[in-house]
């Protein structure tokens, strides 16, 4: 099998090219001298990042191809190979060695346990599966806002787009994740206008994750629902976002059950997405019309504990609960702060532009109306030892 080597030296602090000369190259030679092929290096560009590159790889049959970058670097790779036609095409094995800033790809995936900073281990946990371990089709998304793109971590609205957009500005002065707290506290206040509508599978239904019963349970009720099983969710939003891996960063985990390392009663299928929703209106105190204050009363309160204390803790928020005072509970009767759904896809049709913000995968688009679907393929697959990827 022929290897392609690509790498961004844009990514995370620009440390790609170091690995590549230090140990990378010599790694993936000594691999490729036993098997007699050869391999191409690729530097990504600065106008179309790994995308051109992409775009010409998967014309060429059954490729390994390693990327050094971070989630953006993946990003461009897989939506140049499916705009070039891989998905009709031959099979790419993807190994990521990871340089970006969040690499929330790869942490979902292997979730690697040491990350000193004077260490680099971690970074060889997909190169080690390069060789000899089994491939998993990635479960990808693609979006229609008008272009057609795709996505293999996230599509976001509401607070997380936002946040996006606004740390791009800090990477000169706050290049490591440090930014992404920032721009959160900056939007933390805001609440996002729109309609979500989740839909379902012609042979699944919508499913919410049931705190009591620690399960995905379909909707009958609570929620208006389409003739054809689709589910409408009304706004105002604080947070919402379309999610197949579980973490966004090694230790940020809002869709706990969207990767495979959870128990297999919650996985979720190739066909589906996890849809991480917080209305504020969901909290017993607060309606639509609240005012500055209680807005930001609940961004710094509720928002907050959900962000630092639940994502930041292993993905403990999907448990929490609303006591009638507004407060934040684990145990107790209250309406979760939570809704996790899980569903085929979704539209998302914002009532104005300050709700048309999307973040697909770290890029920042504005769309009024945004359809999401999983796409499932068999052609684009990462190397990992069972069990890792969903089925
Ligand atoms: N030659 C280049 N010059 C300038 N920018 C580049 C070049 N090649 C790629 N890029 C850009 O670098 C950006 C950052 O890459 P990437 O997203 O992989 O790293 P990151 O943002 O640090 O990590 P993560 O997405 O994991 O947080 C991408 O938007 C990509 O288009």
């Amino acid at each position: 099998m022929p290897w392609a080597v690509v790498w961004n030296g844009n990514a995370g602090d620009g440390q790609a090219k170091q690995f590549l000369d230090q140990d990378v190259r010599r790694y993936v030679e000594e691999s490729l001298e036993k098997d007699h092929q050869q391999v191409t290096y690729f530097q990504t560009e600065a106008d179309s990042g790994a995308r051109r590159i992409a775009q010409r790889l998967c014309k060429e049959k059954g490729l390994r191809v390693v990327l050094l970058g971070g989630d953006g670097t993946v990003h461009e790779f897989l939506e140049g190979a499916l705009q070039g036609g891989a998905h009709q095409l031959h099979p790419i094995q993807l190994v990521i060695f990871p340089t970006g800033t969040a690499n929330a790809l790869y942490a979902s995936l292997y979730r690697p346990v040491v990350r000193a900073e004077d260490k680099d281990d971690w970074r060889w946990l997909a190169m080690h599966c390069a060789n000899g371990a089994q491939s998993y089709p990635l479960t990808l998304m693609r979006i229609d806002s008008g272009d057609t793109r795709y996505a293999c971590v996230v599509v976001s609205h509401a607070l997380h787009a936002a946040i996006l957009r606004d740390s791009e500005s800090l990477r000169a002065e706050h290049p490591g994740l440090d930014r992404f707290k920032i721009a959160a506290a900056q939007n933390a206040s805001c609440w996002w206008n729109a309609r979500l509508i989740l839909h379902r599978a012609p042979s699944r239904a919508v499913t919410r994750y049931d705190t009591d019963t620690d399960s995905f349970e379909e909707i009958k009720n609570g929620y208006e629902m389409t003739q054809q099983g689709d589910v409408i969710v009304d706004g105002p939003f604080a947070y919402m976002n379309a999610m197949v891996v579980e973490r966004l960063e090694p230790t940020f985990v809002p869709a706990p059950f969207a990767s495979g390392h959870c128990k297999p009663s919650l996985r979720r299928s190739n066909e589906e997405l996890d849809v991480i929703v917080i209305r504020p209106t969901q909290s017993p105190i607060l309606d639509r019309d609240a005012s500055e204050s209680q807005r930001s009363a609940f961004g710094h309160g509720p928002l907050t504990q959900v962000l630092f204390e639940g994502m930041y803790r292993e993905g403990t928020h999907v448990k929490f609960k609303y006591n009638s005072d507004g407060s934040v509970t684990t145990h107790g009767d209250g309406p979760t702060v939570v809704e996790y759904f899980r569903a085929s896809g979704y539209s998302w049709h914002a009532n104005d532009d300050h709700a048309s913000t999307t973040c697909i995968d770290g890029t920042v688009i504005q769309s009024r109306n945004v359809k999401v679907n999983a796409l499932p393929q068999d052609a684009i697959t990462v190397r990992a030892n069972p069990p890792m990827a969903v089925s």
